[in-house]
């Protein structure tokens, strides 16, 4: 049978056994609508609709219901309307992509302008992605008590904010006030859009549309790293464009919201059951609503009577074993995506790409928008498997295609570093200059002094005449002095500048590893750990578990991109990628032991997949974590 027809089946029986449902339901409470008191006019004009078809007065056989059932399947699609609101709330993954993506380029021109030493440009950077992370936790309560959509509207109103000051700033000062409010739009908007989409999607699209938010997210580094290519042209002010520039689709999110509409799970959780009606029924087209609003309803109802509603959240989620297992799963997920270094490539891949022999600076930024290519392109890969091999096979494979991947980088940077070129020239710094550059001996040490660089000859394709020298504090293009001092001498002299790599006829190793590294990464475990959290908690927990997981999300994000360069001082840049491909490693265990399997499955469902304490992670059939 063919595969569109099984899927047909299978719809038709899923139609047919709620159909059946709903005339049972009808014969035993005639007035199912009155009697059910909340019910509007609406649901009961929908449940008699799909009941015309099948006699509705209780006669006709299990040929006429299958044929009703095959005729609402027919006119069962998803309404636009839910595409509409998954792409505004995505809008949200834009911007954290973009503000988090465009910096790097933005600091290039920024430092020279404003003259920022070492700790300024650490503190633009990262003070973003701190932000982030405090903001993402607080996010939890935000959602609870005011809603998805209000959270959507102050996230998008804080990234209009920020953007519009980034782009005004006359100071440093200003661009961390700026760079701090973007920081906390990212992390409300990071928590709360995947939740929220999965609350409005249908179980059947849920993984797919989730994972569109992480979509835009790479969609919005990749953008960004095209922006800053074109605007580093703009030596003066470029900056300004590149951070401002943010403030359009964070204008267009906020006024889109303006219009869009709660969760309805949040509303039904709030009492407020008229309007969450409405909005499902709205979403959900022409199928009937009754049996996933009643599944809501009964949910939150058996939440309240068996977990109680006294004491915080969190307390709450900790002492109950199910939630508890979801969290750990949740936060276990986002941490090891960032422990397997995805910033890390992403930040250094232009470094990467210069070792593979791409000497030109604004090549290399170029080339750094293909890396950011890749991982959009294969986001969407992503986005089409989720529903075909569902959550856990596809974040499985990903890391430990990723692991290898990492493996092939740390390779070919340990080979690079064993035939890294020695160091055959000592210039005599000039009076008054003290360098520690001059005391290496071979290319690698010097490459792995943030203060060096290395300028050399070539002879056919062996390096001569080679040295380590300081670099120039304004640009990193050339040396501080010699023979490497500008570009001019680089042509009179016939020699070449290599800062942060070393020429070796293995670089070609460290290429295939980055290109690898994402074509695994991107499709799973860059979407699925905010796909899955997104779903995996009941929703009287499911604000607190994102912020939660969001939050360490942020943490392990700051800890690995800041820690780089010393990680690489310390262990060389093969033991860093060697360090995160055991890191990897870890997290395959983990997601074999612990990930359950959530395609398909309706949010109220899920939460029994982390009910059993003994059931055996080792069998592949069950997925549910052994804690
Ligand atoms: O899922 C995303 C995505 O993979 C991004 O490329 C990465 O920069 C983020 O840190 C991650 O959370």
């Amino acid at each position: 049978m063919s595969r569109k027809a099984s899927e047909n089946v299978e719809y038709t029986l899923r139609s047919l056994s709620s159909l059946m449902g709903e005339r049972r339901r009808k014969q035993q409470e005639p007035d199912a609508a009155s009697a059910a008191g909340e019910r509007s006019l609406l649901a009961a004009a929908e449940s008699s609709a799909s009941l015309q078809g099948a006699g509705a007065g209780g006669g006709g056989g299990v040929g006429d219901l299958e044929r009703a059932a095959r005729r609402q399947f027919q006119q069962d699609e998803t309404p636009a309307f839910v595409y509409v609101v998954a792409v505004f709330s995505a809008l949200g993954g834009f911007l954290f992509g973009y503000d988090t993506g465009v910096v790097s380029g933005a600091m290039l021109l920024l430092k020279r302008q404003l003259s920022l030493d070492a700790l300024w440009q650490e503190l633009l950077v990262s003070s973003t992605v701190g932000a982030a992370a405090v903001s993402a936790l607080a996010g939890g309560a935000l959602n609870g008590v005011f809603g998805r959509r209000a959270a959507i509207l102050l996230a998008s109103a804080l990234f209009t904010a920020g953007s519009a000051v980034l782009a005004a700033a006359n100071n440093k000062e200003t661009l961390l006030a700026g760079r701090l409010v973007v920081g906390l739009g990212i992390g409300i908007a990071s928590m709360t859009v995947p939740v929220y989409i999965a609350e409005v999607s249908p179980p059947n699209l849920r993984g797919r549309l989730v994972t569109i938010n992480t979509l835009f997210i790479t969609g919005g580094q990749f953008f960004a790293s095209v922006v800053d290519g074109a605007f580093s042209y703009l030596q003066k002010d470029g900056w300004r464009y590149m951070l401002g520039l943010a403030a359009i689709p964070a204008a267009i999110q906020f006024f889109g919201f303006l219009f869009l509409p709660e969760s309805p799970r949040w509303l039904i959780q709030k009492g407020q059951t008229q309007k969450a009606r409405r909005i499902l029924s709205q979403m959900r087209g022409n199928q009937t609503i009754d049996e996933e609003y009643d599944s809501i309803k009964n949910n939150i109802e058996e939440e309240e009577k068996e977990v109680g509603s006294a004491g915080p959240v969190i307390c709450r989620m900790l002492s109950y074993p199910p939630t508890r297992r979801a969290l750990i799963v949740g936060c276990g997920l986002q941490m090891f995506q960032q422990l397997s270094g995805i910033n890390t490539i992403m930040y250094y891949s232009a470094t990467i790409l210069q070792m593979s022999g791409v000497e030109d600076d604004r090549l290399a930024i170029w080339l750094a928008s293909v890396t950011a290519f890749t991982n959009f392109i294969f986001t969407l890969v992503g986005v089409w498997l989720v529903e075909k091999v569902g959550r856990r096979k596809l974040t499985f494979g990903s890391l430990a295609g990723t692991t290898v991947a990492l493996i092939i980088l740390a390779l070919g940077f340990l080979l690079s570093a064993q035939v890294s070129p020695r160091i055959t020239f000592k210039p005599v710094a000039p009076s008054g200059q003290n360098t520690t550059c001059t005391r290496y001996s071979y290319c690698n040490e010097c490459m792995l002094d943030p203060d060096c660089g290395f300028c050399y000859k070539m002879n056919r394709s062996t390096v001569i005449d080679s040295s380590c020298v300081p670099v120039n504090k304004a640009s990193t293009n050339e040396a501080a002095w010699g023979r490497c001092e500008n570009e001019t001498k680089f042509k009179t002299e016939e020699v070449f500048w290599a800062y942060n790599f070393c020429p070796t006829p293995y670089s070609w190793t460290a290429l295939l590893g980055l290109i690898l590294y994402l074509v695994f990464f991107a499709p799973g475990m860059g979407p699925m750990p905010w796909t899955v959290n997104s779903e995996i908690y009941p929703l009287w927990a499911r604000s607190t578990g994102n912020a939660c997981s969001s939050g360490i999300n942020w943490m392990f994000n700051v800890l690995v991109s800041l820690t780089f360069l010393h990680t690489a001082e310390y262990l060389t840049y093969y033991g860093a990628f060697f360090l995160y491909a055991g890191f990897a490693a870890v997290g395959l265990l983990f997601i074999y032991g612990c990930l359950p399997e959530t395609k398909g499955k309706k949010l109220e469902e899920i939460e029994s997949l982390f009910d059993n304490r003994f059931t055996v992670c080792l069998d592949p059939r069950i997925t549910s974590c052994n804690l």
